[in-house]
């Protein structure tokens, strides 16, 4: 199957990468060959324009297959969905062999009956998790109910819905009845006139009711294809930012914005189109069948049979076809990966010119789709084709089976036409049942990565009994303040080893530190050595793998994340801003508390401007006065992460969020690391008022010299996850460790000098 890539690329005429049609260009041209992308645009355009000539130089042809490398795809395609599932089943047999051999073992070697039942409970953990056959009709089975959950979420819509459609189905199949009774009244030139009418005005009223009906039908059911399309979508978006850390590590925003996208907007299709129309023609199907039994049973049987046939083709055909769309949108979601990392890497890409790479990448995953698309497509050709075509011969078998029983003269014209009609009827609505089946296991295949998503358990969660809101967080602080605490040290490390999921290696080993209130503590260490994950688990982004963390005395697993973010406030090294005003930044994740007069949206109250005001200005960005030279407000937005700030003004926002809230730690990652020399004195400044704010910090930071200027006075050294000095600076300077070492490769001591220094040597330095 991954063959006709390179099988097509033989007759396949690509136009050349842009590239080389550059080189081309130059050569025709008699230049050198060698010029930049950008040079060759900037001489073209002032020769022919602009615009022609970038068109020229971008019109690029992406690959396609010829129809007879399409339909060889297609045919491998299915032949090896064949062997697949021969395969499949073969394993299942084999599987169910060694399993009875297995048990065999058991008796015989007489485990005792505790043993046996662990075992026993161990398969069957195991089996919960088989990806075979039963497993996938069981992630299939989930996806329905979850399915149906969401339709029934709003009764009030499906409810009334259903006994429209009911109602419209009825009378689509009254229909038929009218229409056949005009027109034997027609062709039998009925005297009684009454009798025309009749039929006649009965056609009409039953189609009038229909029209109501199904239009009321249509509405409602659309209705609800949008909610349920707003509910899984507010719902998966929320379930993804609950997960851990660690599935951001393993999982490419692209993905999950397809899933979010694509993948849900296909779940509102099936709810307001397909379930719709299928439980229309069932309905219709139904009440159809009915009408034939009534008229002919005999007959109606042999149509039942040749129906029964034609729907087993539809079911075979919807089943390829669900798997065949989850694939398609698996490869949809990893293309869309591959945009959104383009997209946010459009500056590295410019610089190293990869746009040829990039494309070449999107579209080799395009093509993986496309290819699949067209197999989607021939599945449907051959699908219509035999279910036509046993169509036909069914109705034929019936022309000669009314023929045959006509000539017994049990069969009347009236009753003829009638149940032609009826046949009609029923083989449509099961024609159209069979059609939209196979969209709706399409849409099954989308919706099972969705629902998996949703469903998702983050492996970092919060306690089963959290506080809510930010006042009970403050409520229950307040209460606990105001009574005698034992002295818990703020923050407390105990044996604690953090492993990343993907690596063997612990990046903390088996921990001890105490960070105690007033103590302004910096973590060093070489790089890689685990200072950020340290930052990280205080943080609760990733839960220690053994030993535990805790935030004055209590463990951080059993604190919420409300409580976590209102005691903990962070300064990260490439703060993140939102594009939003600074006012909304600073209070980020902080209720708006009042409504604005004039728009009458809500806003922050002037109290909390006042506050943000303050902090800006502490942060050494004021928006006010003399010294707001860069004409800031409060509501100035601040751009896609914050571009339109310089990376010092970005900084002093992070550090007037964190100290609006006045939290009780202070988590610094590299503060002045992007910082000029001036820049970092303001930063230092607005840290140093910061933390009379706050009843500990804790910075990472490879330069030492804010060390000193920032006032620390314990120092912890972290080497390949594990800490190899604590104390003070100043002695751990005359100690001659790591820390010295550290110092002296900064130029912070003097490289050749006693290992042991003194202070007076340090000083100067710093
Ligand atoms: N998200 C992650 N997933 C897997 N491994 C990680 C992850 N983040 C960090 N690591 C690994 O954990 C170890 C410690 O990394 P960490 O970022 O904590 O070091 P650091 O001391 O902060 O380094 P630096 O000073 O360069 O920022 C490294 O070996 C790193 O490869």
């Amino acid at each position: 199957l991954v063959a006709p890539r390179h099988c097509i690329s033989k007759k396949h005429t690509r136009v050349p990468s842009q590239q080389n049609r550059i080189v081309a260009d130059n050569e025709h041209h008699g230049r050198t060959s060698g010029y930049s992308r950008k040079s060759l645009y900037s001489s073209k355009a002032k020769v022919n324009g602009e615009d022609e000539d970038y068109d020229r130089v971008n019109e690029f042809q992406p690959r396609t297959m010829t129809v007879s490398e399409s339909v060889a795809f297609f045919a491998r395609f299915v032949v090896q969905t064949i062997l697949d599932k021969r395969a499949q089943k073969s394993f299942g047999r084999e599987h169910r062999r060694r399993l009875r051999d297995r048990l065999k073992r058991v008796a015989f070697v007489r485990k005792t009956t505790k043993e046996f039942v662990a075992a026993k409970k161990n398969k069957g953990a195991k089996d919960t998790k088989q990806t075979g056959i039963m497993g996938s009709l069981r992630k299939l089975n989930e996806s329905r109910k979850s399915l149906i959950r969401l339709v029934g979420y709003d009764s009030s819509m499906v409810v009334p819905a259903f006994g429209f459609l009911i109602m419209g189905a009825f009378m689509s199949s009254v229909i038929p009845y009218y229409y056949s009774s005009c027109i034997s009244c027609i062709a039998l030139v009925e005297p009684n006139r009454n009798k025309l009418l009749w039929a006649i005005g009965g056609l009409g009223f039953s189609h009038f009711l229909e029209a109501v009906f199904t239009g009321l039908r249509g509405a409602l059911f659309w209705i609800a294809g949008t909610r349920a399309n707003y509910n899984v979508r507010v719902k998966l978006h929320r379930n993804l930012l609950l997960q851990e850390a660690a599935f951001f590590d393993d999982t490419e925003c692209g993905i999950l914005l397809s899933r979010l996208n694509n993948d849900v907007n296909k779940i509102g299709m099936v709810i307001s189109f397909h379930v719709n129309i299928v439980l229309r023609q069932l309905a219709q199907f139904f009440f159809g069948s009915v009408f034939l039994l009534r008229i002919q049973p005999k007959l109606a049987m042999v149509a039942f049979a040749g129906i029964a046939l034609v729907a087993y083709v539809s079911m075979v055909y919807g089943d390829f076809t669900r798997t065949l769309a989850e694939r398609v949108q698996a490869l949809f979601a990893a293309s869309s990966a591959l945009a959104e990392t383009s997209f946010s890497m459009s500056e590295t890409v410019r610089a190293f010119d990869g746009v040829s790479v990039e494309t070449d990448k999107y579209e080799s995953s395009q093509y993986d789709a496309l290819q699949l698309e067209e197999v989607q497509a021939w599945a449907y050709g051959s699908h219509k084709f035999v279910s036509d075509t046993l169509q036909a011969i069914l109705q034929c078998l019936l022309l000669f089976s009314c023929w045959a029983i006509g000539r017994s003269g049990t069969l009347p014209a009236a009753k003829l036409t009638s149940f032609l009609f009826y046949v009609n009827f029923v083989l449509e609505s099961s024609n159209e049942v069979g059609d939209q089946w196979a969209r709706i296991q399409t849409a099954i295949g989308a919706s099972t990565n969705v629902f998996d998503l949703i469903r998702r358990v983050p492996a970092v969660r919060d306690p089963q009994t959290v506080t809510n809101t930010l006042l009970e967080v403050y409520a229950v602080d307040k209460l606990n303040k105001s009574q005698p605490q034992p002295q818990w040290p703020m923050i407390k490390m105990s044996n604690m080893t953090v492993t990343y999921g993907t690596m063997e290696k612990p990046a903390l080993k088996a921990i001890d530190l105490d960070i105690n209130a007033n103590d302004k503590v910096a973590i060093v260490g070489r790089s890689g050595s685990g200072k950020t994950t340290m930052l990280r688990t205080i943080l609760r982004f990733y839960d220690p793998s053994s030993g535990k963390c805790t935030l004055e005395g209590v463990d951080l697993k059993d604190m919420s994340r409300k409580e976590i973010a209102s005691k903990i406030g962070v300064v990260e090294q490439e703060p993140q801003l939102f594009p939003m005003s600074l006012i909304d930044n600073v209070l980020y994740g902080i209720e708006k508390d009042s409504i604005d007069r004039e728009s009458g949206e809500n806003c922050y109250s002037e109290e909390y401007r006042f506050a943000v005001t303050e902090a800006l200005s502490l942060a050494g960005l004021p928006v006010t006065g003399e010294d707001n030279q860069l004409g800031l407000e409060l509501n100035t937005r601040v751009g896609e992460g914050g571009r339109t700030l310089s990376g010092g003004q970005r900084q002093r926002v992070a550090i007037a969020r964190a100290l609006v809230r006045q939290p009780d730690v202070l988590l610094l990652d590299e503060p002045t690391a992007a910082l000029d020399s001036k820049s970092e004195r303001v930063v230092v400044d607005a840290l140093k008022l910061a933390m009379k704010k706050t009843r500990c910090m804790l910075m990472i930071t490879h330069r030492l010299g804010v060390v000193r200027s920032l006032g620390v006075n314990k120092v912890v050294v972290l080497e390949q996850g594990q800490i190899v000095e604590v104390g003070h600076p100043e002695e751990l300077l005359k100690s001659g460790g790591m820390y010295s070492q550290l110092a002296r490769e900064q130029g912070i001591l003097p490289l050749h000098g006693s290992k042991a220094g003194n202070e007076s040597m340090a000083a100067p330095y710093l």
